[in-house]
């Protein structure tokens, strides 16, 4: 189950910490509602329970063939899994035999890899809200992977841009053909990372002992104290029907159209070059 605890979050100062009324709560690990999706009958949300199974018809004698039966996945993990063969574990290198890449994967990607809690503070309220700081004396290292972006996990709408204009949610990631994720009332501190041109973070869509995962990377050095940022995209400001007030530019705008010379300096990330086949994920 879950972990369900408050944000604790400073001012800009890092000064006078309080905790941030509830919603959002903070969790460990993804969260999903069994009926939401046992509602939506979609199969992009919907598992397939073993081979067709060829039965006897008692009336007639014949043998019929037994359609599939397709279950909403009851775990997280069992949303998250990936059945695909030739799909690359982060942490060990191995595809192909889930049995030698599970869990153990998993839970000792976190360990190396991730940053503790205590190296991170949510500041604010500032004009974009709370954000995500890096904490005094932390320094990150460029190609650093810093934590899993965590929230609801909610079934792929059907048709997409009915779903994205339908749900009000500005928090939402979107894995291919697996799921959304939701952070607006649940997720861990990646939920506040704000929007900038000038990013110093990505998140990338990843494997890590076949699950789907969505990482954020360190796009160069951080130092202690600076807030980490990345690029949503132009689409999900046109979505949001705002524009993007990062410190850029002084003026309001649209990704992509002031700024452009001054920032994206972060875009040069260690993963994030033409010839490597890592698929960063989307805002939606
Ligand atoms: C994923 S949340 C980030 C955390 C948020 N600041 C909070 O307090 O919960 C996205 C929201 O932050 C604000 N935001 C983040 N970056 C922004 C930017 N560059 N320009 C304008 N608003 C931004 C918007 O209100 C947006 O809906």
């Amino acid at each position: 189950m879950a972990k369900d605890i408050l944000f604790k979050v400073y001012d800009l100062r890092r000064e006078n910490p309080k905790s941030l009324a509830s919603p959002p709560s903070k969790i460990t690990s993804h969260r999903m509602s069994k009926e939401e999706w046992a509602r939506t009958g979609s199969a992009a949300s919907a598992v397939v329970s073993g081979p067709s199974k060829v039965t006897k018809s008692r009336r007639k004698g014949r043998k019929t063939a037994k359609k599939p039966i397709k279950k909403a996945p009851r775990t997280a993990a069992g949303v998250l899994r990936c059945t695909l063969d030739e799909v690359m574990c982060l942490h060990c290198g191995r595809t192909g035999d889930e049995r030698e890449c599970g869990a153990k994967c998993s839970r000792e990607f976190r360990k190396v890899n991730f940053l503790p809690s205590s190296a991170i503070d949510i500041r604010g309220p500032g004009e974009l809200g709370y954000g995500a700081w890096t904490a005094p004396n932390v320094t990150i290292k460029k190609g650093q992977w810093l934590e899993e972006y965590l929230g609801d996990l909610r079934p792929l709408p059907t048709n997409l841009d009915a779903a994205a204009r339908s749900s009000d949610s500005l928090y939402r990631i979107w894995i291919p053909e697996t799921a959304i994720i939701d952070a607006e009332k649940a997720g861990n501190w990646t939920r506040f990372i704000n929007s900038s041109c000038r990013p110093n973070v990505k998140p990338w869509g990843e494997f890590v002992g076949k699950r789907h995962v969505v990482l954020f990377q360190a796009l160069r050095d951080i130092g202690p104290e600076e807030e980490l940022v990345f690029q949503y995209g132009a689409k999900w400001f046109e979505k949001a029907g705002f524009l993007c007030r990062c410190g850029v530019s002084e003026e309001a705008h649209m990704p992509g159209e002031k700024g452009k010379g001054k920032g994206n300096e972060g875009e040069k990330g260690e993963k994030g070059g033409k010839d490597k086949k890592r698929k960063s994920a989307k805002k939606i």
